[in-house]
């Protein structure tokens, strides 16, 4: 299983997902309690070797706002929350990087139909941190896809059964209040999910 740590904004934090076996680590550089400069994010980047992925999560900027923090950043994949047409992910394509399309389960679930390379199935109200119906896309999604949205230790093993994702991405489950991570939430994060 696949598991994306999302929302780090310290380096003790990135250090525990990189050792207890992240994938990926995203860094919010969008409005949200969990927002860091791009310079922020460059400097936890560079704690982070080359086989975790390291992203960056935006929602709703232009393509140009997104390909200066991605470039400023170093970030190696972007994650574009909101509506964003066909057309923005075309522009980031030169990029190189990987691109994440963050949708719920009422909009186009082919992963590549936006040109994206990985689709991530977010909750209906994105942000809630709450959970939702991840049985409602049950083979539903094409492609590798992550499941996202509520997700906590306690109830990963619950959403992966429901919804059979390639992977899952969590953020405020991993935290004691909004924006503030936890090691041992991350870790018993990373340890329930790779028990699937
Ligand atoms: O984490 C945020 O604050 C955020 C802000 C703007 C867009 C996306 C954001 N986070 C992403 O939301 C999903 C689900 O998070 P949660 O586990 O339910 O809190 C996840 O993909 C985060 O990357």
């Amino acid at each position: 299983m696949y598991v994306k740590i999302c929302g780090l904004s310290e380096p003790e934090h990135v250090t525990t997902a990189v050792e207890a076996g992240a994938d990926a680590i995203g860094f919010v550089m969008t409005r949200s309690p969990r927002r860091v400069t791009p310079e922020r994010a460059a400097e936890l980047a560079a704690q982070v070797p080359p086989h975790v992925l390291t992203v960056g999560v935006f929602r709703g900027e232009d393509p140009e706002t997104v390909r200066a923090a991605a470039l400023a950043s170093g970030v190696r994949a972007v994650q574009l929350h909101g509506r964003h047409p066909h057309a923005d992910f075309t522009a980031l394509k030169d990029l190189g990087g990987l691109l994440v399309r963050a949708v719920d389960a009422e909009a186009d679930l082919r992963c590549g139909a936006y040109d994206e390379d990985l689709l991530l199935v977010d909750a209906p109200h994105a942000g809630s941190g709450l959970p939702w119906d991840w049985a409602a896309v049950h083979g539903r999604p094409s492609g590798h896809w992550l499941l996202a949205g509520g997700l906590t230790p306690a109830n990963v093993t619950e959403a992966v059964t429901a919804a059979a994702p390639w992977g899952v991405d969590v953020s405020s489950g991993v935290e004691t209040s909004p924006g503030v991570k936890d090691s041992s939430l991350i870790r018993a994060f990373l340890k329930a999910a790779h028990s699937r």
